[in-house]
Formats: structure tokens, sequence, C-alpha cells
């Protein structure tokens, strides 16, 4: 049996409909997931209701380690309804639940090193595929610019924005160990190894989408609602509905 599926793809100037035509059968998800990825600013436009976004807002969430991505990823999300992924907590999970690449992940998580991109890219790829949340907020990816191909080449798009929490070393070095987690690479020698490789590897990534004028850059100093008051404008002055 053989099925059609109509998008409306509403560009900046143009709408043009596009008919896919297939068998039953064969919708399988990642299918599914490049057409619904096949345009920055693809909508899917619902007779009485343009709110309801075919592609995902995608936003990254970077900084160093401990400048506090996850803290108020956890607010962004609550606040204005994203779905919050970290990868590192994907990967930490992926340890925890014995995958094929648990004990890969745990050696190079104990040295503070990063993770090969497609075992990242797969496991992001699969929690977007999984929700109906069409506002994304990945936390601490990408790492490098390995990743971030990575990640256009499997996923075929870029981040819609990209929030930099910019935080002192001495302050992020603080905060980390005082965490109290019990997260392996919470200790000082492996840090130490984080803050370098952040150094080397991802300010490159967070340069490359400066340069593209995707980066809302957040000076990461004060209490956590301080920091929160920066960061809510952002979201606040898109239009998420
Ligand atoms: N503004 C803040 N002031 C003081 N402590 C904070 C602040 N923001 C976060 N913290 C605390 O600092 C620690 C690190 O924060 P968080 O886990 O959000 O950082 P992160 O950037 O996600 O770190 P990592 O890269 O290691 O996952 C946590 O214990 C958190 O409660
Ligand atoms: O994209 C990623 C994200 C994380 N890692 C590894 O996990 C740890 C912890 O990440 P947090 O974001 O601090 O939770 C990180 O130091 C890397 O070793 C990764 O390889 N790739
Ligand atoms: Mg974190």
């Amino acid at each position: 049996m053989w099925r059609t599926c109509l998008l409306n793809y509403r560009g900046f100037k143009n709408s043009i409909n596009i008919h896919f035509h297939r068998p039953h059968h064969q919708v399988p998800t990642r299918l599914k997931f490049i057409e619904l990825f096949m345009t920055e600013s693809a909508m899917l436009v619902k007779e009485g209701d343009s709110s309801n976004r075919v592609r995902p807002l995608l936003t990254f969430v970077l900084g160093g380690p401990g400048s506090g991505k996850g803290t108020q990823c956890a607010k962004i999300a609550e606040t204005f309804g994203f779905l919050h992924l970290s990868a590192g907590e994907l990967l930490r999970k992926e340890i925890l639940s014995g995958g094929e690449n648990g004990s890969l992940i745990l050696d190079i998580i104990k040295e503070g090193k990063i993770v090969p991109s497609e075992i990242t890219v797969n496991l992001i790829l699969r929690e977007i595929e999984l929700t109906e949340n069409r506002k994304v907020l990945i936390d601490g990816f990408p790492r490098t610019d390995e990743n971030r191909i990575a990640f256009e080449r499997i996923v075929g798009v870029g981040p819609d924005l990209v929030i930099f929490f910019d935080c002192p070393e001495e302050e992020m070095v603080k905060r980390l160990l005082s965490r109290n987690q019990g997260r392996i690479d919470d200790n000082i020698e492996t840090i130490k190894k984080r803050l370098e490789i952040f150094d080397k590897l991802n300010l490159p990534v967070i340069n490359y989408y400066s340069s593209k004028g995707k980066v809302h850059k957040i000076k990461a100093v004060g209490t956590t609602e301080e920091i929160f008051e920066k960061v809510n404008p952002i979201f606040a002055s898109l239009s998420l509905n």
C-alpha cells in the first residue's frame, strides 16, 4: 500500500507543496527525520495552525566544564518548554545501560577526552527522533569541529542559535569540585584535562558559530538567577509558539 504525504514548505518568500509518495511500510524514522530536517525554515502548515514547526528549533549550549550549562538549560527548558538533551548525560546513560560502546565511553570520559562523533551524534539523533517537542536544547555538544561537521552531515542542518556561557576557569574549578554528584570526571586531574580540551577543541567551534553570527555570549558569573536574567530575553525574543 502506498502513501502520499504532503509537506508544505514555506520559505522566506515562497510557499511550495512537496508530495512524498512511497510504500506505507517504508516510512522509517530516519527518512522521516531527513524530510523534517530538509530545510532550515521548513514549517508544517496545518490549516489554521502555523505554529507547528516541522524542523525543531535547535539550540546548542556551550561553555567550559562547570560553566553552568546544565543548570541554565534546566531553567530554559522549564520556562520555555524546550527538550533538554545533555550530550554528556546521554553518554553516561549509555555507560550505565551497558550499551555496546559503554566501556569505550567510560575510558574516554575518565580522561576528559572526546567520544567519537558518530556515537554521540547517534545518541542525540535517537532522542530527537523520539520526541514530539519542536524546541530542543543540546547541552555540551558539539565539542570539536569534527563533532560539528558530523552532526551537520548526519542530521543535515546546524543550530538556529548557540548560547556560550563564558566563565572564568577558577570559578568553573570551584563549582566542579563542590558539585558532589559522584561524577568520575569531577576530580582535579581530569578537570585540568577537560579545561585544556575545552580551550583547544571547543573554543574553535564557538568561534566558528560566532563567525556565522549565531552565538549569544553570556558572562556566566553571579547567581544562577542573575545569569538566567541574561539568558531569558534571548528566548523570549524568539517566536516560539
Ligand atoms: N551561577 C552559579 N553559581 C554557583 N554555582 C553554580 C552556578 N551555576 C551552576 N552552579 C553549580 O555548579 C556546578 C556545575 O554546574 P552545571 O552542572 O550546570 O555545569 P555544566 O556546565 O553543565 O558542567 P559540565 O560541563 O561538567 O556538565 C553544579 O553543582 C551547579 O549546581
Ligand atoms: O559531546 C560530547 C559531550 C561529552 N563528552 C564527554 O563527556 C564528558 C562529560 O560531558 P559534560 O558535558 O561535562 O557532562 C566530557 O568531558 C567528555 O569526555 C563527549 O565526549 N562528547
Ligand atoms: Mg553539564
